[in-house]
């Protein structure tokens, strides 16, 4: 989900687009090599369900079907560029411009989250490409003359609804506070200056280790 405060090529300020991954090994055998998810025209989805059971004396093994619809819906060809592109490419001109833009993922464990957002060094994920075209911005525009750019980055953590700095852990939990200039912020989060796509990526990994929860960014890198 991507959302931000500008208005962006499709004239949305929320942006919902589901994607659908292959099916492991195992996934295929159980469903006999029958996805119970269909993409029609990249927005429309198709899910089956099946009855509970099969000996059910009104429905027989009839699945039923039901339809959903977002600004996008990804089939399990998609490539992480085309997901990149559609999604969250648009969201860089309005950062640059000093707008703020949020991208999440969401779904349950295993349904490829952190494969969209992080990916793998072959195949790089939604926040490796945002930064490494972000900072190839700043270049530009530092080259050019046009504006001095200064990012900073800090990286939380929200278990159990307590908020927790990963690159500043403490025992002392940090407060969501409603501040009059920056509106809703996380007082006292730590903030690290950064300047390359690297950095960050090297950041993300040093906190990985104060996780909760922990995932694994593999060996992957800006490129
Ligand atoms: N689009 C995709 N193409 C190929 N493999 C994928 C894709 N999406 C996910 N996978 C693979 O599926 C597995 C689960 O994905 P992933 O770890 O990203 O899930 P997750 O939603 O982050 O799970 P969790 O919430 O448990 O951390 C991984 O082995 C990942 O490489």
């Amino acid at each position: 989900m991507a959302q931000t405060d500008v208005d962006d090529a499709n004239d949305t300020k929320v942006l919902v687009a589901l994607r659908v991954r292959p099916l492991s090994h195992k996934e295929l055998e159980d469903c006999n090599g029958e996805a119970d998810v269909q993409i029609m025209d990249k927005r429309h989805v198709i899910v089956k369900i099946m009855p509970k059971s099969l000996d059910d004396p009104l429905r027989g093994n009839r699945h039923r079907e039901k339809r959903y619809t977002f600004d996008y819906a990804f089939d399990e060809h998609t490539d992480q560029a085309e997901i990149y592109n559609l999604t969250t490419r648009i969201l860089v001109d309005g950062v640059l411009e000093g707008f703020n833009a949020t991208v999440f993922a969401y779904g349950a464990t295993g349904a490829g989250k952190t494969y969209t957002m992080i990916g793998t060094p072959d195949s790089p994920g939604i926040m490796v490409l945002t930064l490494q075209d972000l900072f190839e911005r700043i270049s530009k525009s530092d080259e050019a003359n046009e504006f001095s750019f200064k990012v900073t980055f800090n990286y939380l953590e929200v278990y159990n609804e307590n908020i927790q700095d990963l690159l500043s852990p403490s025992s002392v939990y940090l407060d969501l506070r409603e501040d009059p200039v920056k509106g809703m912020c996380v007082a006292g989060i730590s903030d690290w200056e950064v300047s390359s796509a690297a950095d960050i990526l090297e950041l993300l990994r040093r906190g990985n280790r104060h996780r909760s929860q922990v995932t694994s960014l593999g060996s992957t890198t800006a490129g």
